[in-house]
């Protein structure tokens, strides 16, 4: 009889998506370089306030269209299919022409200094690459999953946000890339998001399997990245959203207590809190927003991948996993938690509780 063939070696699982790793990267580290130039002399008239009165700015549009051209451009396909959070609507009507031709003008600018393509983009073809992320996503076949911008608040008033993509594949989140191009790469652990002469902007990687790494957006060798490993609550810090309609303090005060963590929050927007829990800077994550039905998975997939590669766990407030193969919302109970192994049961029973003090659970 003959032996059955050795198994592959570890690394073979994350060898499995190796070319969609690479494109991943190179378009959140694209969609970036447009990213910092619009920060830098972003106008009123750059930003559109859309149906759910949130905002948008023409980078949120030009990354998107940034990404899905990387992505098509390096990964031909008869099948792609995008989760992304925007949609060319507001863009096709009159008052929005100025706008459009912006993001033309910006995406065009952005592709011909960094040289990897000879190609110029229409209008026309900006508003079908915005539409390409119209897909509902779902439990089968491979789906891209963005947030362009995410943080676009603080992107507006000059702090952080992040560039997230993820692959689903079958229903489960296989690869994230992240790129944060006002985080430090040096560790924010005790500030604010702040930083001063160190070395800024990163991405954040990770494949199933094969671990989280971290590189600087300039595309140093990445580095091994994991979460901390503290284990009693008192010498936690905990991290959480800037806007305070996304996380409510009155709550998440009273879980800090509950838990006895002494540090005050480090408040910094968008899922660079992700990145930063990932490689350490801080123990916890959490976001319980006031009354809001949906989480949307481009706000969690591409972050919560490079945390569990990381070695820590994301988990809803009742310490269920999150599943991204549901459409383009997550199917959650209120609140998200992202911290390691050993906090993380300390973490949902002191969230319960206080939920429930503050008549948010019944
Ligand atoms: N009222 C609300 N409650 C909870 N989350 C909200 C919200 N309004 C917007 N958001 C989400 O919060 C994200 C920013 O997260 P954070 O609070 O961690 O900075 C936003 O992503 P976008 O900026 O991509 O729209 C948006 O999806
Ligand atoms: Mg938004
Ligand atoms: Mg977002
Ligand atoms: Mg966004």
């Amino acid at each position: 009889m003959s032996q059955l063939p050795p198994p592959p070696p570890p690394a073979a699982a994350g060898n499995q998506y190796g070319a969609e790793h690479a494109a991943a990267k190179k378009a959140v580290a694209l969609a970036a370089r447009l990213c910092k130039k619009v920060q830098q002399d972003l106008l009123k008239l750059d930003i559109q306030t859309k149906a759910d009165r949130t905002p948008v700015t023409v980078a949120d549009y030009g990354s998107q269209v940034l990404v899905s051209l990387v992505l098509k451009m390096d990964l031909p396909s008869n099948s792609f299919s995008m989760v992304a959070e925007e949609d060319s609507e507001d863009l096709r009507k009159d008052e929005a022409q100025e706008m459009l031709e912006h993001i033309t003008k910006l995406v065009n600018e952005t592709i011909i200094n960094d040289g990897s393509y000879s190609i110029t983009l229409s209008k026309e073809d900006v508003l079908v690459a915005i539409d390409g992320g119209k897909s509902e996503g779902g439990p089968s076949g491979r789906h891209w999953i963005l947030d362009p911008i995410d943080g676009t608040k603080g992107f507006i008033r000059g702090d952080q946000y992040a560039i997230g993509l993820a692959l689903l594949d079958e229903g489960k989140v296989v690869l994230g890339a992240m790129a944060c191009p006002n985080l430090p790469f040096k560790s924010i652990g005790d500030r604010n998001g702040g930083s001063s002469g160190d070395q800024v902007g990163v991405v954040f990687s990770a494949t199933i399997g094969c671990g989280s790494t971290v590189e600087t957006l300039g595309g140093s060798q990445p580095q091994k990245i994991s979460v901390c490993s503290i284990s009693n609550p008192v010498d936690a810090s905990f991290f959480e959203s800037y806007e305070r309609k996304h996380c409510m303090r009155d709550c998440t005060s009273s879980i800090a207590e509950k838990l006895g963590i002494q540090a005050p929050p480090v408040i910094i927007d968008s899922q660079a809190k992700y990145g930063a829990i990932a490689r350490g800077d801080g123990a916890i994550y959490w976001r319980f927003p006031h009354k809001r039905s949906k989480e949307s998975v481009w706000d969690h997939a591409a972050g919560s991948i490079i945390i569990t590669e990381a070695g820590g766990l994301v988990k809803d407030a009742s310490g269920k996993d999150l599943d991204f193969s549901k459409g383009r919302y997550l199917d959650r109970d209120a609140g998200i938690i992202a911290t390691n192994k050993y906090l993380m049961p300390l973490v949902v029973k002191a969230a319960q509780e206080a939920m429930k003090e503050e008549g948010i659970l019944g």
